[in-house]
């Protein structure tokens, strides 16, 4: 089992196009079969597992799991849903030389390993598995899904059973799919570790990857309030919306924010406070990131500015809230500097309405027609730009609470600003230092918390 940080997270059809290059599919089943076995029988301590089989491959792998597992010496049970189906499953069934229970009447065990549908599960469960399925892993004192837990769709991560069991482990083969990093399915998992199975990254090499910690150095020893980067941002009608995003922005390693509009001076005196008589204010060179949307209001004047920093084309700008509502997302595509788009689920409908698929396919769809890089925010978050994804499964969910999104739309400007690598990266750099602060803060937090935490977050990398 190794880490999932930056790895592959691959659909249903890509992992089966990548198993075919590999060619020696034996050797997968074998491979994969074997690493379930060995971490079961790490965790087992001895206890009896009962392994249920499936007909296709999914359930080729558990034969070979619980044969390795006899090998061993382990006390091991298989029952099965059905007759082996694939040639693999077939020659795998066939190794296993025990009997084979039928699913309904079987009786539990300490240890369930759940190999009855993978990546091929093509339609819902049927009650004779949902229910035996069900009782069985709710027995168990340690239920481990092989590949995915059945009943879960690879590349929506929609559940396609009733009441769906919790598992404590999920084996991901080979590589990460969809519903590994997606809601629902991803509550239902437990811990999910990979095993890898050999194939190549070439093989693997989705568009699609998990987030990994992003690499931000010191200050150079020569480095001033400006090369650091400044972010100006936009206020409108709230300006404590603005606020965080500002307090974020410095606390994210910007070396400059400044609230440009009518503002109170509450919050932190690190930061700026300038009139916005008219957008040619905004003309300063030195600004690194704009950021636009965080209580900005949708009045039209709120319009009008949005508008004329999008048609002068002069900053990377980061466009969030209200702002959103107020995108016209066909003027995006011609411009020259990077402009970020940060909605949430309401927000992404208000702009390119409800899509197709996964928040993943939503998300890059959504980046190749505007050519900007949306940052679909929710449980679990995707930033897409024209040719890949990065997604964050998410991690706390008490996040979920008013201003977080506009912490988060200052932590992603200061990273803009800051040329942390490309703006896909950059939105991936401000992603993580979010979720990180997030979790740090624990229980009910608040906003203002949060921003607060993003200089221990900074710290710590
Ligand atoms: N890719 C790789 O690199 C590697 C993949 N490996 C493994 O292969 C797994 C994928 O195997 P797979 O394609 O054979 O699909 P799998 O999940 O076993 O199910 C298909 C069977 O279930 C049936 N079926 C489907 N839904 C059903 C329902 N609701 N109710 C009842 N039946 C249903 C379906 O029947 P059908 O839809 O044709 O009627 C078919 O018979 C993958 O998850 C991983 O574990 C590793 O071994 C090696 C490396
Ligand atoms: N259940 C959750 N689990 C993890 N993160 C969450 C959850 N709910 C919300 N978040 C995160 O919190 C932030 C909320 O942003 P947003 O909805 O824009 O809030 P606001 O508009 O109040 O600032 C996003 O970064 C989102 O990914
Ligand atoms: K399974």
């Amino acid at each position: 089992m190794i880490a999932i940080e930056g790895g592959p997270v691959v659909t249903a059809a890509a992992m089966r196009a990548a198993e075919q290059a590999h060619g020696d599919l034996t050797g997968l089943m074998e491979r994969a079969g074997r690493g379930v076995g060995e971490a079961v029988r790490r965790l087992a301590a001895g206890a009896e597992v009962l392994v249920l089989c499936g007909p296709g491959n999914n359930g080729g792998d558990g034969y070979v799991a619980a044969t390795y597992l006899r090998d061993m010496g382990h006390r091991v049970r298989v029952a099965c849903t059905d007759v082996p189906r694939s040639d693999l499953a077939k020659a795998a069934a066939a190794r296993w030389t025990g009997p084979v229970e039928p699913l309904a009447d079987v009786r539990s065990a300490a240890i369930l390993v759940d190999a009855v549908f993978g990546t091929g599960l093509s339609r819902p469960l049927d009650a004779t598995i949902a229910d035996p399925l069900r009782r069985l892993v709710e027995a168990a004192s340690l239920a481990v899904a092989v590949d995915l837990p059945s009943g879960v769709a690879t590349d929506s991560g929609a559940l396609l059973v009733e009441d769906a069991p919790g598992y404590a482990l999920t084996l991901a083969l080979g590589a990460l799919k969809p519903a590994h990093v997606l809601q629902p399915a991803m509550r239902t998992m437990g811990a999910i570790r990979l095993v890898p199975l050999g194939l190549s990254a070439h093989d693997l090499s989705g568009a699609v990857a998990m987030i990994a910690p992003p690499r931000l150095a010191a200050p150079d020893p020569d480095s001033h309030k400006y090369s650091r980067g400044m972010v100006a941002i936009v206020v409108g009608q709230m300006a404590g919306a603005a606020r965080l995003s500002a307090e974020a922005a410095l606390r994210s390693g910007a070396g400059y924010a400044a609230l440009y509009g009518d503002a109170s001076e509450l919050g932190p005196a690190a930061i700026v406070h300038r009139p916005l008589a008219d957008m040619a204010s905004l003309d300063d060179p030195r600004i690194g990131a704009i950021v636009i949307g965080p209580g900005l209001g949708r009045d039209e004047a709120a319009r009008a500015r949005l508008a004329t920093l999008i048609a002068a084309d002069r900053h990377p700008l980061v466009v969030d809230g209200d702002a959103l509502h107020l995108l016209d997302p066909a003027t995006l595509p011609d411009r020259d500097c990077p402009v970020i788009l940060t909605p949430h689920a309401g927000e992404f409908k208000a702009v390119f309405g409800e899509g197709s698929g996964s928040v993943i396919d939503r998300a890059r769809d959504a980046a190749r027609a505007t050519g900007a890089v949306v940052v679909f925010k929710g449980a679990t978050t995707v930033i897409a730009n024209r040719h890949r994804a990065i997604v964050h499964p998410g991690g706390n969910s008490w996040l979920s609470t008013a201003g977080t999104g506009d912490v988060l739309t200052g932590a992603i400007a200061a990273m803009l600003a800051g040329e942390h690598g490309t703006p896909i990266e950059a939105a991936a750099a401000g992603v993580w230092l979010h979720a990180e602060a997030g979790r740090r803060c624990g229980t009910s937090f608040i906003a203002d918390d949060l921003a607060t935490a993003l200089t221990l977050t900074r710290a710590s990398l």
